[in-house]
């Protein structure tokens, strides 16, 4: 490891600097080391596969060559939303050269020499664009191997100008044309869950407020043990709904289903959708799931994902829509102010579930 590196400068500048071990703070505690099993990225048909979705029958106006009905669809996303609270969707209508020009786009990002990238670092959790290491560096007891940037379009700041990266020049544009499609895409498949919910297609989008958009690039380089060290550490998605792409030759995504790790394979052209912390469990009280996922590395190519998270806007008080509490369902979250939410996210440690877990009556 160079002289000169600290932990702020993240997984990538380690590797750069030339390393031929995993550094004891990015090892894992025995008990959470990854298994054989667990690394086994490609073993055989695995049961029981995240499920896909075709939903381009929400998406178009006019038929389409599916011979599936809207309402199909709209049970299968809710029957997916309740069981696995995870699948992937095809036919979404972000094309593949656009999702393939926003990879390479997050790959260029990370390429930039780290003082470029260390312009945007900071640890205030409104900052619109923040770039960094790990989950919570300065908390973290053990660092994931991975680098980020959180790129947050906040509706308060609507009228000011928004701080783009300049850097790759082609950053905005790209990263401006996949926020407006996941954006659009968000919104439909939110329409269709409350549709699914029996809500009417507008009652989540209006719960959300003036919801709340942000990017998340991650970057994992090869990591030279990736049995000792994680990507990204388990967790659920605090918010509404995630759309990720993920690099379509490399996995690492892995979901717990039954206590058990399954790697989510690329489907071509597919998205990642999960369900978050407010709308699984607070907004529906508990019938849909947010599900832990964590990233792990592997030794040879750099990975990239990008997500893209549709969240209530931040002073929306969170609290469980009346039609899913009575007296066999009493609510069983306290509300929460969607910020408070947020800031406990990042003052804590915060493993697995224990951030929704806190929120238990
Ligand atoms: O990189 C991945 O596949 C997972 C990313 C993720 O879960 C997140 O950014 O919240
Ligand atoms: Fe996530």
């Amino acid at each position: 490891m160079a002289a000169g590196w600290n932990k702020l400068d993240g997984a990538k500048a380690l590797v750069d600097s030339g390393i031929d071990g995993v550094p004891d703070f990015y090892v894992k505690p025995l008990d959470q080391r990854l298994s054989p099993q667990d690394l086994e990225l490609h073993a055989g048909e695995q049961e029981d596969e995240v499920p896909v979705i075709d939903v381009s029958p929400l998406l178009d106006s006019k038929p389409t060559s599916s011979d599936r009905s809207k309402e199909d669809v709209i049970a299968e996303l809710l029957d997916a939303s309740e069981r696995w609270g995870f699948f992937q969707v095809i036919n979404h209508g972000i094309g593949s050269d656009l999702t393939r020009r926003m990879l390479a786009v997050a790959h260029e990002f990370f390429q930039l020499p780290l003082a470029e990238k260390m312009v945007f670092y900071s640890t205030d959790i409104d900052a619109a664009v923040r770039y960094g290491t790990s989950f919570n560096p300065l908390k973290d007891v053990f660092l994931d191997w991975q680098d980020n940037l959180l790129h947050r379009f906040l509706p308060e700041r609507r009228d000011q100008p928004h701080p783009w990266p300049t850097k790759p020049s082609a950053y905005e544009l790209i990263a401006g044309e996949f926020v407006d499609q996941a954006k659009f895409l968000a919104r439909h498949l939110l329409r269709a869950l409350s549709e699914g919910l029996g809500l009417g297609p507008d009652y989540l989008e209006g719960e959300f407020g003036e919801h709340n958009v942000a990017l998340r690039l991650n970057y994992y380089p090869p990591c030279p043990s990736p049995e000792l060290a994680i990507g990204l550490s388990s967790h659920s998605d605090v918010g509404g709904l995630t759309i990720l792409l993920q690099d379509s030759d490399i996995v690492g995504l892995q979901v717990k289903v039954q206590e058990k790790w399954k790697t989510v394979r690329s489907v071509p052209g597919a998205l990642v959708i999960n369900i978050g912390d407010q709308l699984q469990q607070i907004y529906s009280n508990g019938k849909l799931k947010s599900v832990e996922h964590r990233a792990i590395v592997n030794a040879d190519k750099a990975r990239v994902s990008v997500g893209l998270f549709y969240d209530p806007a931040s002073d929306v008080r969170v609290s469980p829509i009346p039609k899913f509490v009575d007296t066999e369902h009493p609510a069983a979250y306290n509300p929460c102010v969607f910020r408070e939410y947020l800031k406990n996210l990042y003052s804590k440690n915060l493993v697995g579930k224990e951030l929704l877990e806190s929120q238990r009556k």
